[in-house]
């Protein structure tokens, strides 16, 4: 072990980032990592530069290190378990005091805990599974502009999921032709329609005539159905002036909602969130990009982690997997990530993925997107999965419907009227789910032709985001 710390260079176990009595402290904020060292690096010393270079240290001691309180300050590496049934991987525990953490900055968070460490030699991967965020943190951020509760106040719509649809193509359309889509849709039966995340001020469609036809669309589809509808205009620009120009705008023209993506960065999302609920505008979140870093098991952020920087950054609205559409979501996993956006209170549960116990005392809830490849002979998968408080989101499932795109809405609408029914009268809806969506198809022609024309698209693929197997539940 010696010979890879010439002089000077102290192994950071030594230098007291390793500590396997710590005890952590309610005020802490916990990581759990999954470290895959390099060949011949111990699993403490790996956990304890993880833990080092996340907080206080460099690669050797320094004298400035006695003009502070060094010990307070450095995270500590309390725990290190092998991960069952892959021997190269660890997860290391690390405490981090609560001192070492700007009050309601998820930018601060993130410069420590994912700053430096992920480029690190000794290290062939590293990713954060987990964090705990205690009440003390908590309480310094703003957490969701308005909440689950009182999304659903201001929709007065109660006891079902919320239904939505990304107008497609994602590009290309003018604001006029887009604006017929929304209205379609809208009246066909959805809640909600969206800009995908890469709409934003293109040359063949620029924002202002986009939201000029989209509200027109909305007030028209409000009107014939006498129920409030929304359609996320897509704020994501270049500068945060350009962002709060066009939300200005969104809500003088009467939107219930606006909507960014998570790749303008974590300060201009808490900077929305602020000005959602100063101005009473619900803010929905697409989690573009994310995949690049949270997908892979071994390397990255897991979402779960994504999921709790947003509620704490204080969205309305994240995407949040289907399980069963077209993209990444391991139904464990996905759980995990729901569980975390909504509940109050969050027991650890590794068959989930869940490392940590998560107290949100009383922060309220962001509703989970499910969207990406789901139709209407999902419905009663959906159901299962995701619950009730959610919003299914069918793009190409409403859009592509062969009758056009209202019917395409109506089926949707008619398939998740007809599941929640069917729950509400104690039906077992999972079994019984394609019996119950084909005699909803009787009475519904637009039902009846989605299902003919989807029924049997699945995407059945293996996950790659799954959550270990065996761990013992650990309470900390
Ligand atoms: O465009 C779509 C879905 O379109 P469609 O409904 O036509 O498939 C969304 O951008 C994805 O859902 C994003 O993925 P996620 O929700 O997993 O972040
Ligand atoms: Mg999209």
């Amino acid at each position: 072990m010696s010979d890879r710390w010439s002089a000077g260079v102290i192994p950071y176990a030594q230098m007291g980032y390793w500590e396997p009595d710590y005890e952590p402290k309610p005020t802490d904020v916990l990581a759990a990592f999954r470290v895959t060292p390099q060949p011949g690096v111990p699993p403490e010393e790996a956990g304890a530069a993880v833990a080092g270079e996340s907080s206080t240290a460099t690669w050797t001691v320094v004298w400035t290190d006695r003009l502070t309180a060094n010990t307070h300050y450095q995270a500590k590496c309390y725990r290190v378990d092998p991960v069952p049934g892959n021997p190269e991987q660890y997860i290391a525990r690390i405490a981090y005091d609560l001192d070492l953490f700007e009050e309601g900055s998820i930018a601060n968070l993130t410069s420590s805990i994912i700053g430096n460490v992920f480029g690190f030699k000794a290290l062939r991967a590293l990713r954060l599974e987990d964090l705990r965020i205690p009440a003390h943190y908590t309480k310094t951020f703003q957490g969701p502009a308005h909440g689950i509760v009182m999304e659903r106040e201001y929709l007065d719509k109660y006891g079902r999921p919320l239904l939505g649809a990304t107008v497609k193509p994602k590009l290309g359309l003018s604001a006029r032709n887009y604006g017929r889509v929304v209205y379609e849709a809208l009246r066909g039966g959805l809640d909600f329609t969206k800009d995908d995340e890469n709409i934003n001020s293109q040359p063949f469609m620029r924002w202002r005539d986009r939201w000029l036809y989209c509200m027109e669309a909305v007030n028209k589809a409000q009107a014939e159905t006498g129920e409030v509808k929304g359609h996320y205009l897509n704020c994501t620009a270049g500068t945060m002036e350009q962002m709060y120009e066009r939300a200005e705008l969104a809500k003088e023209l009467g939107s219930v909602i606006v909507m960014i993506d998570l790749t303008v960065g974590y300060t201009a999302i808490q900077s929305m969130a602020t000005w959602a609920r100063r101005n009473g505008v619900i803010l929905h979140l697409h989690r573009a990009g994310h995949s690049t870093y949270t997908r892979q098991k071994n390397h990255g952020v897991s979402f779960r982690v994504i999921a709790k920087w947003m509620r704490l950054a204080g969205v309305d609205h994240i995407h949040a997997g289907t399980v069963v559409g077209k993209l990444e979501g391991d139904p464990h996993s996905v759980a995990g990530f729901y569980d975390t956006l909504r509940l109050d209170h969050v027991e650890p549960d590794p068959a989930k993925g869940l490392y940590f116990e998560q107290d949100w005392v009383s922060m309220p809830g962001v509703m989970p997107v499910a969207s990406g490849g789901i139709h209407a002979g999902q419905m009663h998968q959906l159901l299962h999965h995701l619950g009730e408080d959610c919003i299914l989101q069918f793009g190409g499932g409403t859009i592509g419907h062969p009758m056009g795109i209202a019917a395409g809405a109506t089926a949707n609408r008619v398939a998740l009227e007809a599941m929640i029914k069917a729950r509400n009268e104690g039906r077992d809806y999972l079994v019984e789910g394609p019996d119950i969506l084909k005699a909803a198809a009787r009475r519904s022609r637009e039902l009846d032709m989605a299902l003919s024309t989807w029924g049997d698209v699945t995407f059945t693929y293996e996950s790659t985001d799954v959550p270990d197997v065996v761990e013992t539940p650990t309470v900390v």
